[in-house]
C-alpha cells in the first residue's frame, strides 16, 4: 500500500492527500476535498486574456437516490457494441485498435452490414472507383439507418478514385496473361469489341514524356514490359517480365531503375472526385479519404472548401501512397485531419521492401503530430478466398498493432470476400491479443518530448493529457473520462496511448463520428453545460445508471473547458473518481 502525497502538476498544486492505493496501485479510497482548493487562478488573464484553473482531485463517488438520477436531463448514448463489449470484458478489456471495412457487393446488404457493425466495424469505407454514386448512397443509408434502429455508431468515409493511369480494359473480364516476348499495343483510343494484345490506358496522356526502352510495369511487378515503338501517343510494347493484367491493373514507368512521368501533372481532385465529394457532402459522410495525395496543397484546398460548404465538419484524410507523398509526409500530414497508409498503390511506387519501415515511420510522425492514422491493404488479402489467414498475415496485423495504428482497414476481404466477418473477427482477436500484451509490458513510448500547442492554452491542454495518460497508467485506474467538444482533448489522450480506454463524452455528433477513428476512444454523445462539475457527475451517474461501472471502478477525469460566461474562463482539471 502506498500513500498518494503533495503530487504537483503543471500549473496547479495537487491537491490530493494522503490518498490509499492498493497492491494494484489503483485509489480505493480518499480523503474528500469537495470543490477543492483551486488555484493559480487568473494567473495568465492579464497576459492572454483568459483565466486558467487546473486541479487534481481524488475522490470517492458515493451512490445517488433512483429518484435523483431519473431527474438528471441528460440521455447518454452509447453504442451497443462498446456497451456489450465493455459489460463482458469491463474497461480495460476493450478494444483500442479501430476498424474499417471496405463495403463492396459481397457485404452491402442491410443483414451482412449489421454483422460487420456487431463484429466491430467503426468505419465503413466507400471507394468510389467502383459502383455507382446510387449504390453508395444506398449503402450509406443503410448504415446511418442502422445507427439509428439498432444503436450502432459506424462512420461513413468516402475514398475518392482520384487520378492514376490504369488499364480500362484488356480484353477480358478478369484476368489475362502476358507471355514472354509477345508484343502489346497500350493506347488510349477507345475501340469496339475486344482486341487481342491490345491494353486501353484510362488518360491520354498516358505516355507523355516516355521513351523507347523505358519499361512499363503493371501493379508493382504482376508483369514487365519494354517500350519498343511510339506511334503518336500509343507505345508497342514486348513483354519482358510475363504475367497477369487484373481489371484496373495500374501502369508505371521506369527508367534507369527511377520512377518517370507519374501523375502527369493531372489534378489530385478530378472533376470526378468533385462530383463524388459533392455527392459525400450532400450525404452526410464523416470523412473524406483522398487518393493519391503528393502535397498539402490539395488537402488544404478540399478542407477549405468543407469549411465553407456545411457546419458539419467532415474530416479529411490523405492517402499516402505515391513516392511524393513520402518526400512530403509532415506537411501532409499536419494539412490533413488524418492517414491512410494505402500500402496497395505505395507498394507499386517503393520497393515492398521498404513498406514495413515506411509504415512505421508514417505511424510515428503521425502520433508526433496527434492525426489518426489507418493501416490499410492486404492485411488478410488471401481470406479474400479462405477461411482462414496466413500467419504472415496475422504476424502483419500485429506488427500494425504494435507499432500503435490508430485503425485497419479491410479492404477486397470485406468488399468481395467470402469471409468478410471472420476476417473483421481476426482483426479484432490479434489487436486485442497485442494490445494486452502492450499493456503488460507496459511499453508505451511516451511522445511527451515532442511539443505540438504553440499557445498557452493549446500547451496546458497537452501537458494536461500527457500527465493525464501518465497517471492513468501509474494509477492503474479502469477508464479515463474527457470531455470533449471537438474531439481535441480526447485525441491529445489517444496520441499517448494509455493503458485505459478514453471514454469521451461530447455534445457534437460529427466529433463522436471522427473520434471513432482514434486509437483506445470510445466516443459518446451527452450533453453538455458550461459547469463542468454538474457534467462530470452527470456522466458518472448515467453510467453508473447504465450498470457499466463494476464496484470499486477508478475513473481518471479530465476536461478542459471554455465557459461561455461574460468572463471567458478555461477550467481545466483532473480527478480521479472511485466508484462505491
Ligand atoms: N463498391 C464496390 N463494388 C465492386 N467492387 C468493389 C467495391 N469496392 C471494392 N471492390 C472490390 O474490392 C477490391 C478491393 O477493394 P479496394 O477498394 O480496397 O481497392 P484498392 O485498389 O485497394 O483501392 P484504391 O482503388 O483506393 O487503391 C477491388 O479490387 C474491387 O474489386
Ligand atoms: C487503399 C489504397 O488506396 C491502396 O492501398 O492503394
Ligand atoms: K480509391
Ligand atoms: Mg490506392
Amino acid at each position: 500500500m502506498a500513500i498518494v502525497r503533495d503530487l504537483s502538476l503543471m500549473c496547479g498544486r495537487i491537491i490530493t492527500k494522503n490518498s490509499c492505493l492498493d497492491s494494484k496501485n489503483r485509489v480505493f479510497g480518499a480523503s474528500l476535498f469537495g470543490g477543492g482548493s483551486r488555484c493559480d487562478e487568473g494567473k495568465f488573464k492579464g497576459k492572454f486574456g483568459f483565466g486558467v484553473r487546473a486541479a487534481v482531485q481524488v475522490g470517492v463517488e458515493g451512490s445517488k437516490g433512483l429518484r435523483e438520477l431519473k431527474s438528471l436531463n441528460g440521455v447518454l448514448e452509447v453504442d451497443v457494441v462498446s456497451e456489450g463489449d465493455l459489460r463482458e470484458k469491463g474497461f480495460l478489456g476493450m478494444r483500442k485498435t479501430k476498424l474499417v471495412c471496405t463495403i463492396g457487393p459481397a457485404c452491402c446488404s442491410l443483414e451482412e452490414l449489421e454483422k460487420l457493425a456487431l463484429g466491430g466495424m467503426n468505419v465503413a469505407r466507400l471507394n468510389m472507383c467502383h459502383n455507382t454514386r446510387e449504390w453508395h448512397r444506398d449503402v450509406i443509408r443503410k448504415i446511418k439507418r442502422l445507427n439509428e434502429a439498432k444503436g450502432f455508431c459506424v462512420s461513413v468515409m468516402i475514398d475518392t478514385e482520384g487520378t492514376q493511369v490504369h488499364v480500362v480494359d484488356h480484353g477480358a473480364p478478369s484476368s489475362v496473361k502476358a507471355e514472354d516476348g509477345s508484343i502489346w499495343l497500350f493506347t488510349a483510343q477507345k475501340f469496339d469489341g475486344s482486341r487481342p494484345f491490345t491494353v486501353r490506358a484510362n488518360y491520354e496522356g498516358f505516355s507523355e514524356g516516355i521513351e523507347v526502352g523505358d519499361e512499363l510495369v503493371i501493379d508493382g511487378g504482376m508483369a514487365g514490359f519494354e517500350v519498343i515503338e511510339k506511334i503518336g501517343s500509343d507505345l508497342r510494347c514486348k513483354c519482358t517480365d510475363p504475367g497477369l493484367f487484373l481489371p484496373r491493373a495500374k501502369l508505371s514507368f521506369w527508367r534507369d531503375g527511377k520512377l518517370v512521368g507519374r501523375n502527369y501533372g493531372l489534378p489530385t481532385l478530378s472533376t470526378k472526385d468533385w462530383a463524388d465529394i459533392e455527392f459525400g457532402v450532400s450525404e452526410g459522410v464523416d470523412f473524406i479519404a483522398m487518393s493519391f495525395v503528393n502535397d498539402s496543397d490539395p488537402v488544404r484546398h478540399l478542407k477549405n472548401y468543407l469549411s465553407t460548404k456545411s457546419s458539419k465538419s467532415t474530416r479529411v484524410l490523405a492517402k499516402i501512397e505515391s513516392l511524393e507523398s513520402l518526400q512530403k509526409l509532415e506537411e501532409i500530414i499536419e494539412a490533413s485531419d488524418g492517414i491512410m497508409v494505402a500500402r496497395g498503390d505505395l507498394g507499386v511506387e517503393i520497393p515492398l521492401e521498404q513498406i514495413p519501415t515506411v509504415q512505421e515511420e508514417i505511424i510515428n510522425v503521425c502520433r508526433k503530430l496527434n492525426k489518426p492514422v489507418i493501416v490499410a491493404s492486404q492485411l488478410l488479402e488471401s481470406m479474400v478466398e479462405y477461411p482462414i489467414p496466413t500467419r504472415a498475415e496475422v504476424a502483419d496485423v500485429s506488427e500494425a498493432v504494435r507499432q500503435y495504428a490508430d485503425a485497419l482497414m479491410l479492404s477486397g476481404e470485406s468488399a468481395i470476400g467470402l469471409y468478410g466477418q471472420k476476417a473483421l473477427s481476426v482483426l479484432r482477436m490479434s489487436s486485442s491479443r497485442m494490445e494486452t500484451r502492450g499493456r503488460e509490458d507496459n511499453q508505451q513510448s511516451l511522445v511527451h518530448s515532442y511539443q505540438l500547442g504553440a499557445s498557452l492554452p493549446d500547451r496546458i491542454a497537452e501537458q494536461i493529457c500527457n500527465c493525464a495518460a501518465e497517471m492513468a497508467n501509474k494509477l492503474g485506474v479502469d477508464a479515463i473520462f474527457v470531455y470533449t467538444k471537438h474531439g481535441h482533448m480526447a485525441s491529445l489522450l489517444s496520441r499517448n496511448r494509455p493503458n485505459p480506454p478514453i471514454i469521451a463524452f461530447t455534445t457534437e455528433d460529427s466529433t463522436r463520428m471522427a473520434l471513432n477513428l482514434q486509437w483506445g476512444v470510445i466516443p459518446l454523445l451527452l450533453d453538455l453545460s458550461d459547469d463542468m462539475e454538474a457534467n462530470i457527475s452527470k456522466s458518472i451517474d448515467l453510467i453508473k445508471l447504465r450498470g457499466m461501472f463494476r464496484e470499486g471502478d477508478a475513473v481518471l477525469v479530465v476536461s478542459d473547458v471554455t465557459s461561455t460566461h461574460a468572463t471567458p474562463m478555461a477550467f481545466q482539471s483532473i480527478q480521479v473518481k472511485t466508484i462505491a
